[in-house]
């Protein structure tokens, strides 16, 4: 059985970099240096205020990521329009809103429906994936077939706050969801507030996992154990 994979959303170590205006830390040298120390895929989420990764970055990232270049985000026309120019290898739609701390919650894929099957076509036109980011609910993973997704990502903000207390409550309905998903020919990742104490429990329980996003807590890890002895800290939890 393949692993999942793991790729490394760098977004916060570009919270660093903007916090002095200069190019410290270099974020295509992180990005070289995260796929060495054995991360495959690189992550990124613009976001409008692009208070973390700017939109100037991507065609950079692009150019140096040889692992798989995700940008993840809402897709307002600028976000659109600048990815269809980038053309990664996967986009993950989230429907965060301008003001957006972090991200919260998935799509509603019925209610979005129309505006999803659109954003969807067009940047499968350029070759790139779409994956959407999803609550783990039936009826969400189903509206994600419906507008022709390839993948979907579940939102697992919601399962790192359960976990410590009930780790089989937290993970019952993603279980649930992925067998669903499989049934349907969608691809699953997931992401958010994934760390080295949840990790491991969300791979082997969730059936058809193929790639998690990390960032907030690898990086968090990363100021004590540095960042290569983190990422294979992470790769050892995935297999
Ligand atoms: C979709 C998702 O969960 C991530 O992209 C996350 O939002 C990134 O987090 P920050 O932008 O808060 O670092
Ligand atoms: N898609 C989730 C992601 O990229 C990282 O989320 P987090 O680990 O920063 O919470």
């Amino acid at each position: 059985m393949e692993s999942v994979r793991l790729s490394v959303n760098i977004n916060k170590i570009a919270l660093i970099r903007n916090s002095r205006g200069a190019n410290l830390p270099d974020l295509t040298q992180i990005a070289r240096d995260c796929e060495a120390f054995g991360a495959q895929g690189i992550t990124v989420h613009p976001r409008p205020d692009e208070r973390h990764v700017r939109f100037d970055d991507l065609p950079l990232l692009q150019a140096t990521v040889r692992t798989e270049f995700n940008i993840e985000g809402n897709p307002d026309p600028r976000f659109l329009r600048e990815v269809m120019q980038v053309k990664p290898h996967q986009a993950t739609l989230v429907p965060d809103g301008p003001q957006a701390l972090t991200s919260d919650q998935g799509w509603d894929t019925a209610k979005h429906h129309d505006f999803l099957v659109d954003v969807v076509a067009q940047l499968q036109s350029v070759g790139t994936r779409v994956s959407i980011f999803v609550d783990a609910e039936e009826r969400f993973v189903e509206g994600a077939k419906r507008v022709g997704a390839d993948r979907i990502e579940f939102y697992t903000g919601h399962y790192a706050k359960v976990f410590p207390s009930n780790p089989i409550e937290a993970v019952k309905k993603h279980v649930h969801c992925a067998k669903l998903a499989v049934e349907l020919g969608l691809g699953i990742n997931a992401g958010h507030d994934l760390n080295l104490k949840n990790l491991s429990f969300y791979k082997d329980q969730v059936q058809g996992l193929m790639e998690v996003s990390i960032g907030h807590a690898l990086v968090c890890d990363a100021l004590y154990y540095g960042l290569q002895n983190t990422i294979q800290m992470y790769l050892r939890q995935l297999n």
